[in-house]
């Protein structure tokens, strides 16, 4: 390294932050939303029927929460900030020999679900990072306890020594082969070599693929590696002992690729699993692979993705040190998130994955009020704050580089014995795993309540939104696993609010007033199902029985209810713009909250209150990352939706579009007639008529499609009986 130009960069910080601009403009106008608000519930106070004041008081009830609600949107809206690290200054300053060591941990835990070939290409593009190999190991954690996915990772070991030199001469990107590969279709890029390495990922592939048909290895496979021998005895996912492969060594000299160079550690890693014995699920295996790390590599920094979830960029992790190098700000970085991004949204994204206002605005607004939330996947953390230390001040490059773990020299066999015993079950027995000590337990999700305790600890993390994807993942492509994933995450969230873990009692003085709301933006997704319920089954049925519930056109007071529906939508839908969405983005999104709310949303407030009754379980169900239908495939493709199996989810669904179908179309018969009625009926008549338009694939669905992916009409008859019953009672 040149001193004297390490002197001249010195005094550079290695990233900046930088506010949003139109704050002034944007704080006026979302005031004017606020008196809106403000007017419509004075309304409601002011003006309470003679008759039916249940009725009138679940509208009321209804428009507060939506107020609140919105008033905490807000928060994350107040104060975005966005980061840039300068990756040229990093290594101006720091040479290659002088940059911390970096464990990189890849969760899986099922081979049906989650297919092995998916994994190994993750892990595939994790250690071809351009970053020093001696300084990289890779650990994949596999809850399915599995042979296949061993024998996949075996396989990636062995083609590793021709992929990671080829990715570098090359600079080939991304650089998961499974999808490099899978772009481009007979470019002869650089001739032979690129065809023989093809060649040899794809007959590693239908090995891979073969073998996870067949079910399990066969038996001359195994006999040719040793670590198969830990499948002899009785192995299930749900009972088995520690596994611990060292499948490269990086410390050997003998571990190498075809062109010489050193190749980084990779790791096999099944924690142990017995019946009747928690297993705390991701947390859990994240916390294993926190102390078995420890034991073989102990690198100070942590990248955490999910098995989906390769890397994009292969220069990432040099952006994320500048965060945590920053002589003056580095200190206290615990954590540095990167947005979930997919590589399978379609142009008419149907399920709405693409969840633009969440990851260019929201996240980015928590980072402001130093609370960006942790979500479990792309996300490089500290090791001391990952493993429950309090910020001190003391954590500089220079313990970063702390390395005592490599000069104990243990063999292969030496280290994966001791890290079997940490990753057995009983080794958290009595200690504070769990709790004060890596990820916390007891939430399905366990990322968002682990952010936040680290947060609470002193440490500030760092939301960085790169124009570049870094990680790149699986979004679903079915609504069933697309509520699957909402009801497990509104329900871990709100199970949060009731906890000790509440962002307004924990975090007090703790973390700031602003992101302690913008916590709450998630955690109170579970009880948004109420009011919105509310919103669309009660004003259909009172249209129906000729209740007026809003102001008449002709009144003022019809104006702020006019003003804050109109203002509200007109706000999101220009956000959604600015930030790159389409009209058609921002109506299926529409779309999607409705879903979301009247069915996961609902049942994780049903399931969350049940459990504060002690009579459920926490669950994690694993969403499924393959799609074996090439039918439900093309239909996702086309932008149809896909309604599954869960007949329950598909009833609520339907009921509200057949409701508010025939409320809109007996409303327009009878009121539209007479102009006095239809002054007072206008609001509920828009309400239909929009619930209406936003439901038209749902009619769709149940009338015209043909397909296997559409409504069945045993679904369709029960939702008839449902709503014909809803409007037949006589609540009124
Ligand atoms: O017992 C388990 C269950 C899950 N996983 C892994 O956890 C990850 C996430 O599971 P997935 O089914 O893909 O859930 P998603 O809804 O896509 O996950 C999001 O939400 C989770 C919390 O609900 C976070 O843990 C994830 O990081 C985040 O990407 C996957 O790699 C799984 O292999 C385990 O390792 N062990
Ligand atoms: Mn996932």
């Amino acid at each position: 390294m040149n001193p004297n130009k390490k002197r001249e960069n010195d005094d550079l910080p290695l990233f900046e932050t930088k506010a949003a601009r139109g704050g002034a403009a944007h704080k006026l106008f979302c005031s004017t939303i606020f008196a809106g608000i403000i007017l419509t519930w004075v309304y409601r106070l002011t003006h309470i029927p003679e008759s039916r004041i249940h009725v009138w008081f679940s509208m009321f009830f209804s428009e507060v929460f939506f107020g609140l609600y919105w008033i905490i949107t807000q928060s994350a809206r107040w104060h975005v900030v966005s980061r840039h690290p300068f990756k040229d200054r990093l290594s101006l300053r720091y040479g290659e020999e002088e940059l911390p060591k970096v464990d990189i941990f890849v969760c899986t835990a099922d081979p049906v679900l989650e297919p092995p070939s998916l994994v190994v290409g993750t892990v595939l593009s994790a250690v071809s990072y351009n970053y020093p190999p001696e300084k990289l190991a890779v650990y994949l954690s596999d809850d399915g306890g599995s042979e296949l996915t061993f024998f996949a990772l075996l396989e990636a070991s062995r083609f590793s020594k021709h992929w990671v030199p080829f990715c570098k001469k090359y600079n080939v990107e991304p650089r998961s082969p499974r999808v490099y590969f899978s772009r481009c279709v007979d470019v002869n890029e650089f001739d032979q070599e690129w065809i023989n390495v093809k060649q040899l990922y794809e007959d590693m592939e239908s090995r891979i693929e073969s073998v996870a048909r067949k079910g399990c290895v066969p038996q001359e496979i195994k006999d040719r590696h040793k670590g198969f021998s830990e499948w002899e005895s009785n192995v299930t996912k749900q009972d088995h002992q520690s596994i611990v492969q060292i499948l490269i060594d990086g410390c050997d000299q003998e571990a190498i690729d075809i062109e010489g160079n050193k190749l980084p550690t990779l790791v096999y890693l099944s924690r142990e699993k017995k019946t009747g014995c928690a297993h705390n699920f991701k947390a859990g295996s994240m916390n294993a692979l926190l102390r078995v790390s420890a034991e073989i590599s102990n690198a100070p920094i942590i990248l955490n993705v999910d098995c989906d979830m390769y890397s994009n960029d292969p220069d990432s992790i040099r952006d994320a040190l500048c965060f945590f190098l920053d002589e003056k700000q580095g200190k206290q970085i615990s954590y540095v998130q990167y947005p979930q991004q997919y590589n399978n949204i379609i142009e008419n994204d149907i399920y709405a994955n693409i969840n633009l206002a969440i990851n260019q605005i929201e996240l980015s607004g928590l980072d402001g009020f130093g609370g960006t939330l942790y979500v479990g996947t792309g996300c490089f953390h500290r090791r001391v704050s990952l493993s429950g230390e309090k910020y001190s001040g003391i954590h500089t490059i220079e313990c970063l580089n702390d390395d005592e773990v490599n000069t104990k020299k243990r063999s292969v066999e030496e280290l994966e014995e001791a890290s079997k015993v940490l990753a057995n079950c009983s080794y958290e027995n009595g200690t504070l795993w769990g709790q004060e000590m890596g990820l916390v337990y007891g939430c399905p999700v366990e990322d968002i309540v682990t952010g936040l305790t680290i947060q609470c600890r002193g440490w500030k993390p760092v939301y960085y939104n790169p124009a570049k994807y870094a990680f790149e993942g699986v979004a679903p492509t079915t609504l069933d696993v697309s509520l699957i994933q909402f009801k497990r995450w509104s329900e871990g969230m709100f199970q949060i609010f009731f906890s000790k873990y509440c962002p307004f009692v924990y975090g007090h003085r703790k973390i700031e007033f602003g992101a302690q709301m913008g916590y709450c933006i998630y955690l109170l997704w579970a009880p948004i199902s109420l009011p919105t319920l509310c919103y669309v089954v009660v004003p259909a049925l009172s249209l129906l029985h000729g209740v007026p519930l809003f102001p008449q056109i002709s009144s003022p007071w019809f104006l702020p209810f006019a003003y804050v529906f109109g203002a509200k939508t007109a706000y999101t839908l220009v956000e959604a713009l600015i930030i790159g969405d389409t009209l058609k983005g921002w109506w299926n999104l529409q779309r999607m909250v409705l879903i979301r709310r009247t069915t996961s949303f609902f049942f994780a407030f049903v399931d969350t209150m049940i459990r504060q009754f002690g009579l459920s379980q926490t669950s994690f169900v694993v969403t499924s990352k393959s799609v074996d239908d090439h039918e439900a495939r093309d239909r996702y493709e086309k932008g149809l939706i896909e309604f599954g199996s869960s007949s329950v989810t598909t009833i609520i669904i339907a009921t509200i579009a057949l409701l508010n179908f025939v409320s809109l179309v007996c409303g327009l018969l009878t009121k539209l007639a007479f102009g006095d009625e239809f002054g007072k009926f206008v609001a509920q008549l828009a309400i239909c008529a929009v619930l209406v338009m936003l439901n038209l694939p749902i009619y769709e669905a149940i009338f015209l499609r043909s397909d296997r992916g559409k409504i069945p009409s045993s679904v369709a008859v029960k939702a008839f009986v449902v709503a014909s019953i809803l409007c037949l009672l006589r609540i009124y």
